[in-house]
């Protein structure tokens, strides 16, 4: 058996369950192509996170990187839970807002935030503006004075630090779009324009090395380094940051072959970092902040496909093709992330063939899973492609006009419905026939 399925993930049957549901059940529901999300699981990752903060009796915030899976029902779960936010655009902002979601306890990101966002931020009392650039901090200066809003803000730096990850996903590196450059001391400069500005409160600083990281090395060099700057600016600028953000990427297995840490090894390891640094640098205590995105996530859902055609070329390889693929999940195509799947009616049943699932758009890329074990499979059968709870509902296109699946949210037994499946006439809803029909020939 998957090695990521346990005895408590089957019911009677054998058949898989997520959060106390039958998962052919949720088929029959709600049909395929669909992501079902075990509630339960994303509750818990959040309380094994505050665990390790209250247990070190620090001072923190988690901040939940909603990009990895925003809709309405997820920024509840993390208002019920108590946590923070952060979010990268007007329209994550709007569904939190939707979502009754405390705007206080939303951080704002992004590198290009527009003149509409920021207003829309200042509008809603967004609780914190990380600020990314300078041509961001005039606009914000010029916004908060205009409108003598105080404002809280964070500056987002460029550490110089890279990840051990996909290039793509790595944003700490020096040759980055993203947050003020340390080595050029940029920073300096936009601390002095944040220390000028009448109506903005510099409460920190912010950085983030990249995603699905493994080791605990960047995130003490990041504390290190951040420290170190902190204790100059003490002296130099009279600047004293209260918060010290070092932002998600805290790794997950999505197959058998990783071996993460536990986020708690990830957050022990930075707290014991900042209180060490600190007392070394004769820096005041800071408050410590983590955005965790897909460690929070990831491994709490799951997506259901039904198997259709299938092809063997003899000597080469077999491919089963699903009925969704890079539409509902990129990351394959986008970062040749990987994957592992399991027969939903039996997870337990013995491997009797190597197959490839294919995905049904038309790409040749457009592939989920290469040269996996698998129990004998027919069409109509349902597989879960296991893990895929980050990036995947919220990185969906349209591609090839394919609506996108719906979400569910299991828990205790019971599911609920929390994203509607896009039907055809919403795929058109946007759509403006040309003003003279004579014209279409
Ligand atoms: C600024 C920032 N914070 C947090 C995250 C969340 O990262 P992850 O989902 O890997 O935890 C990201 C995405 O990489 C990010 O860009
Ligand atoms: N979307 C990426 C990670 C997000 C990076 C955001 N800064 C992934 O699926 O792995």
């Amino acid at each position: 058996m998957n090695e990521q399925i346990t005895n408590a993930d089957l019911n009677a049957a054998h058949h898989l369950t997520v959060g106390g549901v039958d998962t052919l059940d949720l088929v029959q529901k709600y049909q395929t192509p669909l992501y079902v999300y075990d509630t339960g699981a994303i509750r818990q990752e959040i309380q094994a996170f505050k665990q390790v903060f209250e247990a070190n009796d620090v001072n923190y915030q988690i901040s939940y990187a909603s990009k990895a899976f925003a809709a309405v029902a997820m920024y509840q779960v993390a208002a019920q839970a108590g946590i923070h936010c952060d979010v990268v655009s007007g329209g994550e902002m709007y569904t939190a807002k939707q979502a009754g979601f405390p705007m206080a306890n939303l951080s704002f990101h992004g590198n290009n935030k527009s003149l509409t966002e920021l207003t829309e931020a200042l509008d809603y009392g967004v609780g914190c503006i990380i600020v990314d650039n300078f041509y961001e901090l005039a606009q914000l200066t010029q916004l908060t004075t205009q409108r003598e809003q105080l404002t809280k803000i964070m500056l987002r730096v460029a550490p110089g630090i890279s990840a051990h990850t996909h290039e793509y996903i790595s944003t700490g590196q020096e040759d980055s779009k993203f947050g003020f450059d340390l080595n050029s001391h940029q920073a300096d400069k936009a601390v002095k324009q944040a220390q000028a500005a009448p109506y903005l409160d510099l409460i920190g600083i912010h950085c983030h090395i990249g995603s699905q990281i493994f080791e605990l090395n960047g995130f003490k060099m990041i504390v290190d380094k951040l420290v170190t700057l902190f204790a100059r600016w003490q002296t130099e600028l009279g600047f004293y940051p209260q918060i010290i953000n070092v932002g998600g990427g805290f790794g997950v297995k999505y197959t058998s072959e990783d071996q993460p840490l536990l986020p708690t090894e990830f957050v022990d390891a930075i707290i014991k970092e900042t209180i060490a640094q600190t007392k070394a640098k004769h820096v005041p205590m800071l408050e410590i902040w983590i955005e965790p995105g897909r460690s929070l996530v990831a491994t709490a859902g799951m997506t259901l496909y039904t198997l259709g055609a299938s092809k063997e070329i003899p000597g080469i390889r077999k491919y089963l093709a699903v009925d969704g693929g890079m539409g509902d999940n990129i990351r394959p195509a986008l970062y040749e992330a990987k994957y592992e799947a399991v027969l939903a009616k039996d997870p337990t049943l013995p491997s009797e063939q190597v197959a490839s699932i294919a995905g049904k758009y038309c790409e040749s890329g457009d592939m989920l899973i290469w040269d996996q074990k698998l129990p004998a499979t027919k069409p109509g059968d349902v597989l879960a492609v296991l893990d895929t709870g980050a990036y995947g509902y919220s990185m969906a296109s349209n591609y090839n006009r394919n609506p996108r699946p719906a979400v569910v949210f299991c828990e205790n037994g019971h599911s609920q419905l929390v994203v509607q499946r896009e039907t055809y006439a919403d795929l058109t809803r946007l759509d403006i026939p040309l003003a003279t029909p004579e014209d279409v020939k």
